[in-house]
């Protein structure tokens, strides 16, 4: 039976930078954006192969071999080839530097006519995922039971990009094809490396674990999707952030308190003496000694979103990003303990003061707490001199909230920033339309870059199981 299971975007409407530190929490929506994994059986003519595609975009098509280490190193995965599905353009202009070659230890990959051989960049998400994934199921199943070869399929929703859809991967599909390589591809933010590890290892482990092993219609299941999501995510990055895109993937909207970092730096080196037991510990949580132990909190029945009302997106495509926001807001916070703790202990009653007014739909109660929490980050910012609500922001927030009636209001989220807009509205048709057309009037006139309503809505739910039928012909 193929497995399919879809994980949502993230948005972090409030809690930016103080989220980084575990006494406080974030307010983090889930998004109906989602990335669907798919996972087919194949016959293979060899015995350790797993394909992956994400055929909306171009060169977007990985091989890897995988084999049991010894001294429970885990599972090694290796890239043995990529090859495309499109255009003979994208083929032309495919660099060498890009091609891992076959490794001589595995099996290499002869691929069918219809692909041809060309070079393709390592995916560093997928790859991490499939190798954690693989080692914790090498852990669970039993050492007669293989680890069959199998086809995976990423399909992701088109509010994560900016780039316009050409057509449909599939006649029978709603995913669009962009017609760009993934580098090419222009992200919103919403968090599609999160939501590909972890609709990826929620398929990979559905698929390959019987359900009293792994089932993520459960507590325990959610668990363990988390906590090997987040490993494997930081790893991939290169970094440990809050980690709170990963809990959204998972558990969809929630308050999120962050895990402590040093949880992650038991998992040591992938492939080294014991890894395995490692990531098995750390996945099931069963370590007897606190520091390796997950201290994360979320509280994902603690904030809903009421009938009437939506929270959406604008995506601002001026790409003009502040690098290195994260480090000076971080150095502002350590040159001035005293008044930079006062400022996020007021802020942190404010985001905590939004999520009970979201909940309760109370709309005077959101205006007042959208309007001291932006008054904060603004300091903030001027503190840590850091465009956090630069003034271009602030402009459309309140032209927004004034001159469209359905709008209760708005926030950067995340880290700040020129890139995105947050807003809270009436959930209907007018308001709707009015925004996007206020939003386009408002492009024109700055003429600084295009600002558009995303398709993309707050959403409670977290990752789930889908039914393979709904995704058409095609895949397989
Ligand atoms: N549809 C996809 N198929 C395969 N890989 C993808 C896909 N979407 C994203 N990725 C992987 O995720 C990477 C982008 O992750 P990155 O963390 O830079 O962005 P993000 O998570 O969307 O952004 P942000 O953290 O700002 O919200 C890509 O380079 C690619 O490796
Ligand atoms: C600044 C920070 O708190 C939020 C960044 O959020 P975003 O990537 O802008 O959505 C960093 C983090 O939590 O990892």
């Amino acid at each position: 039976m193929p497995t399919a299971v879809s994980a949502p975007g993230k948005v972090l409407l409030a809690g930016g930078y103080l989220v980084l530190d575990r006494t406080y929490t974030g307010l983090v929506f889930g998004l109906s954006a989602r990335i669907h994994v798919l996972v087919h059986d194949i016959s293979s003519s060899s015995s350790v192969e797993i394909s992956v595609q994400s055929p909306q975009f171009h060169q977007a098509a990985w091989i890897y071999g995988y084999h049991l280490i010894s001294d429970q190193g885990g599972v090694d995965v290796t890239q043995l080839q990529g090859y495309e599905h499109f255009s003979l353009l994208s083929r032309l202009v495919a660099s060498p530097l890009f091609f891992f070659g076959t490794s001589s230890s595995i099996n290499k990959h002869s691929p069918s006519t219809s692909h041809s051989a060309v070079p393709a960049a390592r995916n560093p998400f997928v790859e991490t995922a499939l190798l954690y994934a693989l080692t914790y199921i090498s852990t669970v199943l039993s050492a007669s039971q293989k680890i069959k070869p199998t086809k995976i399929t990423i399909l992701a929703d088109d509010s994560y990009y900016s780039n316009p859809a050409t057509s449909t991967v599939t006649p029978s599909s709603h995913f669009s094809n962009f017609d760009v390589s993934l580098r090419d591809a222009h992200k919103t933010g919403l968090g599609s490396s999160a939501a590909l590890v972890t609709s990826f290892t929620g398929a990979v482990l559905a698929h390959y674990l019987p359900t009293s092993s792994f089932d993520l219609t459960t507590t325990e299941g959610q668990t363990i999707l988390h906590n090997i999501s987040q490993a494997a995510h930081c790893s991939a990055q290169g970094k440990v952030g809050s980690g709170f895109d990963v809990a959204a993937a998972v558990y969809g909207t929630c308050i999120y308190r962050r895990f402590s970092p040093s949880i992650l730096s038991y998992i040591g080196e992938a492939g080294s003496k014991d890894f395995s037991k490692r990531v098995k510990t750390i996945v099931e949580n069963t370590a007897s000694s606190g520091s390796e132990k997950w201290d994360t909190e979320i509280s994902a029945n603690s904030v809903t979103l009421p009938k009437g009302l939506a929270m959406v997106m604008c995506d601002v495509d001026c790409g003009s990003q502040t690098v290195g926001m994260v480090k000076k807001v971080l150095e502002w916070r350590k040159s001035d303990a005293e008044g930079s703790k006062k400022l996020w202990d007021e802020l942190q009653s404010s985001n905590t003061a939004l999520a009970t007014a979201i909940s309760a739909g109370s709309i005077p109660g959101i205006k007042s707490a959208f309007s001291s929490i932006r008054e904060k980050i603004r300091e903030m910012g001027k503190l840590s001199d850091v465009p956090i609500e630069p003034q271009e922001q602030t402009e459309l927030i309140d032209a927004l909230t004034e001159a469209v009636p359905g709008v209760v209001g708005g926030v950067v989220p995340g880290a700040g920033g020129y890139d995105a807009v947050s807003l809270l509205v009436k959930d209907d048709e007018e308001t709707m339309t009015k925004t996007k057309a206020f939003l386009k009037k408002w492009s024109a006139y700055h003429n600084k870059g295009t600002v558009r309503l995303l398709e993309a809505k707050g959403e409670l739910e977290g990752a789930r199981l889908e039914k393979v039928e709904e995704y058409g012909d095609g895949f397989a």
